[in-house]
């Protein structure tokens, strides 16, 4: 039978670079590429030379155009065989993905002077369709934060992704409009608004229809010119990080559909983005994809992480033609784990299989960690938040259960752990009940995660820490959880917990039985609030909503609140006031603000202590506190103590946990918080009833 990853002899998804010439020729961090055969090369490598952290890697690809090859060239070596399979009844993509700037939409859509891929390959269907007496017609269509938006509408009108009951996407409102001419189609193509395209994924949909357009679709030719991939932590992007985490996690649900594909694996993620949701039935069964990773000559980092993601798409498909062996599985699995822990800070680190040799006490840790981790699925493979367990000197902070596991596991040989509970499984924009369970699904899958007990030192080389690939324990329950969801899903459940994020989507059966997915505009902040923190006091019997030390504060609070010109000292101080104050003058204040841990002890002698001044200042004292309280919260707990506080539900709790994973410490006022998308008033009002409930 057939390898399902090759179709005709073609692998599913072929893997090929496009070089983008180099702005500073006389630069010396040019990539090298190797085509064993030239042209006739069955697979090329792609290396960084040694000014790249004295790497020798090298990456495999399909195949390598270099910047002297032009679009003409791949459009007759690598597009012409899709176009026949189109006219054949089958749908083809063409996706472009790659660093920013990396020369995607040049690629793609070309300008005045060269012209990109989908106008060359539009003009050899246009005459393909003329000798066969088709019709072409183009959809043009932008994927903007999990929302798709039909570009051809003057309105740039929301397009909704329709799921029928045999499972085929529908799109609709979607524009198709019939194309005679090139002239036609550059006319619509370059008259374009211009879009946010740094922000968004923009796509060709060129459909052929046997006879007028009103007949049935033969097949469709997609080009995806998607969204410059970019570090996250980068200083002065012009994008907000939590928008380039957005594009990141769009940019790794395809690659993870992508890995799927070729690896022929039995589940492909196709729901982990609007973007994949949108293109299934194109990407889906003997269809064909070509994905080309921009590569500019002149490397930069991020080039370096989408050069080795795309090598790890291409090796899938060797995977799946051979026996998968939990070795060579785990051996993808480090390598693209590490690089993205290479990826994570500024100076480059490549550690593959090839280099282990060089690199001491992370070989070894690697080696035996790996040889603890069984196989992960291909899906997992792509993912910032995705089951990195993140290894950091230094630092005793941990979370939830798994860090528990860890630290119980590794504890002994002095490695200190941080394990990051997040999860990138949950939608970005929108949140349906089916993104509560997934995330709380990898949460109790990662809990499972046990490395073995021979774990050894990890000497990490470098300050940040590298992410050693972790798995998940048993994936048949994953794939059981799935099913679940599905089926809650159609159940018509909604659910938005994101006051700063206006959009929700509801997900229910219209009266064809269909799938209809529509998104919606909430208007009202304080609703979403509302409907936030009622469906926490639905649940009183979960755990207090703030630290302990928090209900110290109030309860100090209230003792003052009690007293008119002498302070009064909550019961559990009293013993010690008493004890100490017998052996010293240290003032019953004075053991209350050292518990809270304020750095004021004694009140200057000029003081006015008439009672509303002791409370004032008490109190602007113990506000101070509490903020501090809630800060150093919002930087250590784990995502569910964070989904106790009020107004924060799954998705700030993600928020706030990714941009942990970015800076350690981020929340130092306030005002940090506006980083997860909160207003001021939003902040004062999560506050307020944050220290408000302790009083109830
Ligand atoms: N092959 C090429 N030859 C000459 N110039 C190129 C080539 N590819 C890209 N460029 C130039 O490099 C710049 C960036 O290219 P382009 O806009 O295509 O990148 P992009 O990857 O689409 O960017 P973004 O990530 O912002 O979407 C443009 O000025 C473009 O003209």
């Amino acid at each position: 039978m057939e390898n399902k990853s090759m179709s005709h002899g073609r692998k599913v998804v072929r893997v090929v670079a496009k070089v983008k010439p180099s702005t500073d020729p006389a630069s010396s961090r040019s990539i090298l590429v190797h085509k064993p055969m030239g042209e006739d090369s069955e697979t090329v490598s792609i290396s960084f030379g040694a000014q790249f952290a004295g790497s020798k890697d090298s990456y495999k690809l399909d195949y390598c155009y270099e910047e002297n090859e032009s679009n003409g060239l791949i459009l007759t070596k690598e597009i012409k065989p899709l176009v026949s399979s189109v006219f054949e009844g089958k749908d083809a993509n063409v996706i472009a993905h790659g660093a920013r700037s990396s020369g995607k939409t040049f690629l793609i859509q070309g300008n005045e002077k060269e012209l990109g891929l989908a106008v060359l390959t539009m003009d050899e269907m246009l005459s393909m369709a003329e000798q066969r007496g088709n019709s072409i017609s183009v959809s043009i269509y932008e994927v903007s934060q999990e929302t798709v938006y039909d570009l051809l509408d003057q309105e740039k009108r929301m397009v909704s992704v329709l799921e029928g009951a045999q499972g085929k996407i529908q799109l609709k409102g979607l524009s198709q409009v019939p194309v005679k001419s090139l002239s036609d189609f550059q006319n619509l193509y370059f008259g374009l608004k211009k879009t946010q395209k740094l922000t968004s994924h923009k796509g060709v949909m060129i459909h052929v229809t046997s006879g007028n357009a009103n007949s049935g679709v033969l097949g469709r030719m997609n080009f995806l010119d998607m969204a410059g991939y970019e570090d996250s932590r980068k200083q002065n992007s012009g994008v907000a990080p939590l928008e380039i985490t957005r594009i990141n996690k769009s940019i790794y649900a395809l690659q993870n559909v992508m890995y799927a594909l070729n690896a022929n694996e039995s589940h492909v993620p196709y729901r982990e983005s609007k973007l994949t949701r949108m293109l299934k039935d194109c990407l889906q069964g003997c269809n064909r994809t070509l994905l080309i990773t921009c590569l500019p000559r002149e490397f930069s980092q991020d080039s370096f992480y989408m050069l080795n993601l795309a090598s790890q798409i291409c090796l899938g498909s060797k995977r799946a033609m051979n026996i998968p062996t939990k070795k060579k599985i785990n051996t993808l699995t480090s390598s693209t784990s590490l690089s993205s822990a290479a990826q994570r800070k500024q100076t480059p680190l490549v550690v593959s299989t090839t280099s282990t040799k060089q690199r001491g006490n992370v070989t070894e840790t690697k080696t035996k960690l790996n040889a603890a981790a069984s196989a992960m699925k291909g899906r997992e493979l792509f993912g910032e938040a995705k089951n990195l367990v993140k290894c950091k000197n230094n630092s005793k902070k941990m979370e939830g259960k798994t860090r528990m596991t860890l630290k119980k596991k590794i504890s002994h040989s002095k490695v200190v752990l941080s394990v990051q509970a997040s999860s990138s499984e949950e939608e970005v924009c929108s949140s349906f009940i089916i993104a509560d369970s997934q995330s709380s699904l990898v949460e109790e899958e990662k809990s499972t995660l046990v490395f073995s007990s021979s774990a050894t030192a990890i000497n990490l080389g470098y300050s940040i820490g590298a992410a050693l690939s972790s798995e998940v324990a048993d994936t048949t329950n994953k794939e059981t959880h799935r099913k679940h969801e599905d089926e809650e899903k159609f159940s018509g459940a909604t659910h938005c917990d994101d006051a700063s994020i206006d959009k929700a989507q509801i997900v229910e059966r219209d009266d064809n039985n269909s799938v209809v997915e529509e998104d919606i505009t909430l208007v009202n902040e304080g609703d979403n609030l509302d409907k936030e923190n009622n469906s926490w006091l639905a649940n009183e019997t979960a755990s207090p909503p703030l630290s302990m030390r928090l209900q110290e504060l109030s309860n100090t609070l209230k003792s003052i609140c009690k007293t008119s010109t002498q302070l009064s000292v909550p019961e559990k101080y009293q013993a010690v006031v008493e004890e100490v104050s017998e052996h010293s003058d240290i003032t019953a204040e004075a053991i209350v603000s050292a518990e809270l841990r304020t750095p004021e002890r004694t009140m200057p002698s000029n003081i006015d202590y008439s009672p509303w001044k002791t409370y004032s200042a008490h109190s602007s004292k113990l506000k101070k506190s509490a903020v501090g309280e809630y800060l150093k919260f919002l930087n250590t707990a784990g995502k569910e103590d964070l989904k106790k506080l009020k107004g924060i539900g799954e998705k700030r709790a993600t928020s706030i946990v990714e941009l942990r994973e970015e800076s350690p410490e981020p929340f130092k006022t306030l005002d940090d918080l506006k980083d997860i998308g909160l207003s001021e008033k939003q902040i004062k009002g999560l506050l307020r009833k944050e220290i408000g409930e302790i009083f109830h």
